[in-house]
């Protein structure tokens, strides 16, 4: 299998402090260190709570976010953060809400061709060709094309959304809670959608989600984020049914994963640590039932070959 993606030591710091004429109070690490591989026609999920650093992660990868340390490379050339048409050529963002992502004030016509003038410098002819094919690829009629945003479906709207983002032809999609937003049913179809397209162009899909059910079953491999960190890391249909993490399990316990029942969480404290004040070990351990004075201390490194867990005291995984 060959890399589509590569984080090494990507890390995002914000600046924090009491208004612009006042120093600075001090740093908010949103994304500490992270270095993994994505394989190119890989689904990769990456879960946690609110707060956690995803939407960060997500907006580094695709450009609207400056990096503070580290490097994002795709099909083994660096990203510069100099030019974002290379960004835009070849990683690109789902969003959240489909509707309020697309600009109101225009129709979708003109929000398909943003991209491939601003991207391709495509004229005319060479921008229709390309919004006839991605619309049938999409399951949406050409007749949208000349309407506005608000006159879709929830549904509809992410079909357009996806159909930007494939318009740029790049082969890397980041999808950012792309069905939290819709009804049940539509979920469904959106998702099937996804699957669809993922075999048609080759994709490679970061898959981001507070709902573990749908993340397990859309990936390959998931990814848990803690507190800015990767605490643990391995094939999809493991990770829940076996936790190594202490975290990961009390995810695992308080969410419907299919085929582990619902049990009662060991840790209570849902509070995160202070992100201006973190604690110098494992950030985890104050919520940690397996704690020790080492977890307090030292910060556990992401380890193991499969499966992977940042812990000291890692569950056996049964
Ligand atoms: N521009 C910013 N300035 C200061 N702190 C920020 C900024 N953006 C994010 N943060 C902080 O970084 C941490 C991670 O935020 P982020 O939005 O990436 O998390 P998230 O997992 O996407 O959460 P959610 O699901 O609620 O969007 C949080 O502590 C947040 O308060």
């Amino acid at each position: 299998m060959t890399e589509a993606l590569k984080l090494t030591e990507l890390s995002k710091s914000f600046p924090v402090g009491g208004g612009f004429l006042a120093a600075s109070r001090g740093t908010v690490k949103a994304v500490h260190p992270i270095s993994l591989t994505v394989q190119q026609g890989e689904t990769l999920g990456i879960v946690g709570e609110s707060g956690c650093g995803k939407s960060t992660l997500a907006r580094m990868l695709v450009g609207l976010l400056e990096p503070t340390t580290g490097t994002i490379e795709i099909d083994g050339a660096a990203l510069d953060n100099a030019d974002p048409a290379i960004f835009g050529k070849r990683i690109q963002y789902v969003f959240q809400d489909p509707i309020s992502s697309l600009n109101p004030r225009k129709t979708i016509r003109q929000i398909m061709e943003a991209p491939l003038k601003r991207l391709y410098g495509m004229d005319r002819a060479q921008r229709d060709t390309r919004i006839s094919e991605i619309f049938a690829s999409v399951n949406l009629r050409e007749e949208f094309l000349e309407r506005y945003p608000h006159e879709f479906s929830g549904g509809q709207a992410q079909r357009i959304g996806i159909a930007r983002a494939l318009a740029a032809n790049a082969r890397i999609l980041i999808l950012d809670e792309p069905v939290s937003a819709l009804d049940v049913s539509v979920q469904a179809q959106v998702l099937n959608l996804l699957a669809d397209l993922k075999k048609e162009f080759s994709l490679t899909y970061l898959f981001i989600s507070h709902d573990l059910a749908v993340v397990e079953a859309v990936s390959d491999r998931i990814a848990v984020l803690y507190f800015g960190s990767v605490v643990e890391l391995g094939p999809a249909e493991e990770i829940f049914r076996a936790p190594r993490h202490p975290y990961t399990k009390l995810l695992a316990d308080s969410a419907p994963v299919v085929g582990r029942p619902l049990t009662a969480p060991e840790s209570k404290d849902t509070e995160l640590p202070d992100p201006l004040n973190p604690p110098p070990g494992c950030a985890f351990a104050a919520r940690c039932p397996r704690s020790s004075d080492r977890c307090r201390k030292e910060v556990p490194r992401l380890e193991g070959d499969r499966v992977q867990a940042a812990c000291f005291h890692p569950l056996d995984g049964d």
